[in-house]
């Protein structure tokens, strides 16, 4: 340890230094960031950061090192930069701090104390730079990032603008055919498809296109249709289809669109369009993690394709956008060859990536009023036919705004249900129409509950679609093969086991306190041991406990190529012959993955190669993104706090197909939770 870290430490115990010795006196302020590290206010990586540029650009003041602090911590909240003037006059923003006695003094008070000219004080750093270079900050307009973000925040905006206008003009009039058919204008129902038409006439007008809709909305249908558009398009005017790509942020959300586009494709056949089996054939089936797209290289953030080695593509379309990262889209938008189209697709209003940057909530800011310019406008009814409605248009509409189209009905959820009345309330902030609906007996399949959270998980609501985990437990053995079946029957059970266990997923905000995962998931586990549902290994006296038995549902917490196994899948472990066709082969523990082939198939792995797992009987919002589950029921906790937010709960209520439980005892919290909003900074198309 070098002769700093020691002063460092030493200066992290009390008595503390006061905020104005730690603004004049480097190794003071060092000391008290480790200090606030220690208190859990800031991650020890974030004081690390600002001890790390001290020695290596050492004329750094106090104010400069405190602001490498914090634009890092802003970074672990998901920001892209850190807003000097924004954290001098609301400090408290930036950091949640409870203190005790004999704390130190908290990050506002140093922040309230900064200069109106702060900024300077990082201008004369050589660790800070203005633009393109090599210093490790980057100072913009009193906004400063940490260098990858810079550059990253710049490659989305260069990417996209870039996108934003057709290289040729496109004749709406040539679009206007193809469009009426996949769209026919006659048809009942016409009107609520109408802003899925207008979408893939966008789509097909400018090489980038969001199309942003809420559950149900038919982004699968219209990107397949746009698909079949842009096909039908290029097989008439150069006689061969794009080369396309679906892609998904996780291996689940990318599963879970193999799933339903094959039935859209097939729903083409019904449609008269032209060079239809050719068009049928170049839409793709099969969609990719993007992590796969690129060729990720395991345990670095590079990837095999990237501006020297683009993908060999003319369009590729990402679904689950919302969940995409400011990296993740930095590294597709470089891979991309100039000429190919993007299309992202995406639920603006649920939770951004953990990660930094809030993509496509940032591309989306503007779209529920439209602002398309009147020439757009015009475009767009000869395109498709239909009249703009004049609240849409915006004669100082932004060229991104032509680029983002909004999908405005719901065909899963109507009016009439009950899910998709609680969605609108929570997404407009409207908590206490949010929670008469819950408690509206017109709407059974949303409720909420004040207590028994066990009788939830077990057993459910006790209505049709409400069932809890008996349902998926009480299948293994009642529907198991018999000894010496075969692998296509072991694969049959397991997958309806897989299927039965898809039927209900408790989620919660949190990963720690009492209604966190960690402590949810040994309760939940414990209950069922006592219910008989489960039965889990004796622990042998001075070994480590077993956590593997029947039954176990587990959740892979990161990607393992070898095993084909990607961030987010689920699978249960299930005691299976170690040879399948033999009546006396041994009974082993292995557990079933969906194949994610399409076809129901089951991938078997044994539990000992398996490094990234963890139970999932309750399983955090955000992990649950990207996933339905028939009945959804969402643990609130009974104290407020700053991870409980709007998009939480719309992300939790919509990830329920027919029924939604809230289970919360405290009535206040769900209301800050539904009025409170994630504001990520960035500046992303702020302008
Ligand atoms: N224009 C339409 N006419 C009739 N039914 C439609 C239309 N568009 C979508 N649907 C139906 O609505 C349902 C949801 O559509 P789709 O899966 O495309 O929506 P999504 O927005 O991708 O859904 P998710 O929330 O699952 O991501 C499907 O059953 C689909 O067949």
């Amino acid at each position: 340890m070098s002769h700093t870290d020691d002063a460092t430490l030493r200066l992290a115990r009390a008595p503390y230094p006061s905020a104005d010795q730690a603004l004049t006196d480097n190794a003071a302020l060092l000391g008290l960031l480790f200090a606030w590290a220690e208190y859990g206010w800031i991650r020890d990586l974030d004081a690390a950061l600002a001890h790390r540029l001290a020695q290596l650009a050492p004329e750094a003041e106090p104010a400069g090192l405190l602001a490498a602090m914090l634009v890092s911590h802003q970074a672990g909240q998901g920001h892209l930069l850190l807003d000097l003037e924004r954290a001098r006059r609301a400090p408290e923003s930036l950091l949640a701090v409870s203190r005790d006695d004999g704390a130190p003094p908290p990050p506002e008070a140093l922040i309230r104390r900064l200069p109106a000219g702060w900024a300077d004080a990082l201008r004369r750093w050589s660790a800070v730079g203005e633009g393109p270079g090599n210093t490790p900050l980057v100072l913009e307009d009193d906004h400063l990032y940490l260098r990858r973000y810079w550059r990253h925040e710049q490659q989305v905006s260069r990417g996209i603008a870039a996108r934003l206008t057709p290289a040729e003009a496109v004749e709406p009039a040539g679009l206007r055919p193809v469009l009426d058919v996949l769209f026919p204008p006659d048809r009942a129902g016409a009107e609520r498809a109408g802003s899925q038409k207008l979408a893939c006439a966008l789509g097909a007008r400018a090489p980038f296109t969001v199309i942003t809709g809420g559950p149900g909305t038919g982004k699968t249908t219209t990107v397949i249709r746009l698909l079949a558009l842009l096909q039908v398009q290029a097989i008439s005017e150069r006689g061969a289809p794009l080369a396309v790509r679906l892609a998904a942020p996780t291996g689940k959300a990318a599963a879970r669109l193999s799933e339903s586009i094959s039935g859209q494709i097939q729903a083409l056949d019904a449609l008269a369009l032209p060079h239809a089996v050719q068009v049928q054939a170049a839409i793709p089936h099969e969609v990719a993690t993007l992590h796969r797209l690129l060729g990720a290289r395991p345990g670095t953030r590079h990837f095999h394709h990237h501006r020297r080695n683009p993908l060999a593509l003319d369009m590729v379309a990402v679904d689950e956008a919302s969940m995409v990262d400011i990296d993740m889209m930095a590294a597709l938008l470089d891979a991309l060859p100039p000429h190919a189209r993007l299309v992202l697709l995406g639920d603006k209003d649920q939770l951004a990536s953990v990660e930094a940057g809030a993509v496509l909530g940032s591309l989306c800011a503007r779209a529920e009023a439209g602002h398309y310019q009147p020439a757009i406008s015009r475009w767009l009814a000869a395109a498709t036919g239909m009249a703009l409605p004049a609240a849409l248009e915006d004669s100082h509409g932004r060229p991104l705004d032509q680029a983002v189209a909004m999908l405005r009905h719901s065909f899963r959820f109507d009016d009439a249900s009950g899910i998709g009345r609680l969605a609108r309330a929570v997404n407009a902030g409207d908590s206490a129409r949010a929670l008469a609906v819950l408690d509206d007996d017109a709407y059974p399949e949303v409720q909420q509950q004040t207590q028994g959270l066990m009788t939830l998980a077990l057993d459910g609501t006790g209505r049709p679609g409400g069932c809890g985990y008996r349902h998926y437990l009480g299948g293994i053995s009642a529907e198991r093969p018999a000894a010496g079946a075969a692998k296509a029957d072991w694969d049959r059970w397991a997958a309806g086991v897989l299927k039965a266990h898809a039927q209900f997923q408790l989620l919660t905000p949190l990963r720690t306190g009492p209604y966190g995962v960690d402590a949810l998931n040994p309760r939940i586990e414990q209950a069922l041991a006592r219910a008989g549902l489960i039965a889990r290994p004796a622990r042998a006296a001075g070994a480590q406990p077993n956590p593997w038995y029947e039954g176990r549902p587990v959740l892979v917490t990161g990607n393992d190529y070898s095993l084909k196994l990607m961030n987010g899948d689920i699978g249960i472990a299930l005691a299976v012959p170690a040879e399948f066709n033999r009546e006396d082969a041994a009974i082993i523990l292995r557990v079933a993955f969906p194949a994610g082939d399409g076809q129901g198939g089951i991938r078997w792995v044994l539990p000992s190669r398996l490094q990234q797992v963890e139970t999932v009987y309750a399983m955090t919002v955000h992990k649950s993104q990207g996933s339905e589950f028939v009945h959804t029921a969402l643990v609130m906790p009974d104290a407020p706090s700053p991870i409980l937010t709007r998009e939480l709960v719309y992300t939790a209520v919509t990830r329920a197909r027919q029924t939604f439980t809230l289970l919360s005892a405290s009535t206040p919290v769900v209301e800050g939770a539904v009025r409170r909003r994630i504001a990520r900074q960035s500046r992303l198309f702020t302008s």
